[in-house]
């Protein structure tokens, strides 16, 4: 089966700045990935990457085989916020793509009964029926969140991009969303990438757990990683038994946590190019010959 998502030996530099070094990455319909890695490894830049609304500096990124030029209906993505008009219901909000789609954006009279119907649907899929009629700024963070999620999810996109969606909710707002958006994933059957920096929610949600560093040594100079962008030293796959927080108090799952932050976040842990720890059976690396050597 041809992947949903490829990434081959994908750079990018901003200036004389690497920010991602010879990503390589294969991701099939179905998985949900979480990213994780330090401050300023290039996770945002990915995603960005991934949605089109930038290019690699070399490298291919493909959607179901035909290159990511631009953003378009392939990916949906959900933020940390800011993604809601403020001037628009939430039912209106969640119908935008939609009304974008028939080129009536420019039109707030505009009604089609089938889109809105969809968009009470999505509404009811993220419990948010009764809060229609609402403005946003009438919603809680993760009221508002839900519906950027149902904003996103109504355009049925191949892949959902994720950039730290929960990241300015409280904790007991967050671990809600979090069992609610794996309900989601499962009933809907979602691609879902999503970068956060919370690596308990890492582990939690994702059935494959990339860790993106730039603390790593390969044979390119001194062995010292600064300067260095990010490489993926890290693929684990991850067992879904259920859509619940239970597995968290496993022992497993305190101790994928503590290596995943000796091999993605400890500058003095530096894991040779050659030695990362890429256990998914899709994972791939393209090596230049001066990262090969060891
Ligand atoms: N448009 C840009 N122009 C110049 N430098 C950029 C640009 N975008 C990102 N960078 C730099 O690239 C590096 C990676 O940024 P990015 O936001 O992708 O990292 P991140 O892993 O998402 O960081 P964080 O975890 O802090 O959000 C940073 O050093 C950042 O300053």
């Amino acid at each position: 089966m041809q992947p949903l998502l490829q990434i081959e030996d994908v750079y990018k530099q901003y200036g004389d700045k690497q920010v991602l070094d010879n990503i390589d990455l294969s991701v099939r319909k179905g998985e949900f990935c979480t990213v994780v890695g330090p401050s300023g490894c290039g996770k945002s830049t990915l995603l960005r990457l991934i949605l089109g609304q930038e290019q690699p500096t070399s490298g291919k990124v493909e959607i179901a085989g035909a290159p990511a030029l631009l953003p378009d209906l392939s990916r949906g993505i959900v933020y940390q916020r800011y993604s809601l008009f403020p001037n628009r219901t939430v039912l209106d909000n969640v119908m935008l793509g939609k009304t974008l789609t028939q080129g009536q954006w420019w039109n707030p009279w505009y009604r089609n009964k089938a889109h809105e119907e969809e968009a009470m649907a999505m509404l009811a899929q993220v419990r948010l029926a009764d809060a229609a009629r609402k403005y946003p700024h009438e919603l809680s963070g993760g009221m508002q969140q839900r519906v950027a999620i149902a904003q996103a999810l109504i355009m049925k996109p191949p892949i959902l991009l994720m950039d730290e969606p929960f990241g300015a909710l409280d904790p007991d707002t967050r671990a809600d969303l979090q069992v609610h958006l794996l309900e989601l994933w499962e009933k809907e059957q979602l691609t879902v990438f999503f970068v956060t920096h919370d690596m308990h929610e890492a582990c939690l949600l994702g059935t494959r757990l990339l860790v993106l560093s730039q603390y790593y040594s390969d044979d390119r100079g001194d062995r010292h990683f600064a300067g260095r962008g990010g490489k993926i030293v890290a693929d684990h796959p991850l067992p879904k038994v259920a859509t619940s927080r239970e597995v968290m108090h496993t022992d497993a799952f305190k101790e994928l946590i503590e290596q995943v932050k000796q091999e993605g976040f400890d500058p003095e842990y530096l894991q040779h190019v050659k030695d990362f720890n890429l256990k998914h059976p899709d994972s791939f690396q393209t090596l230049l010959d001066a990262e090969y050597r060891r």
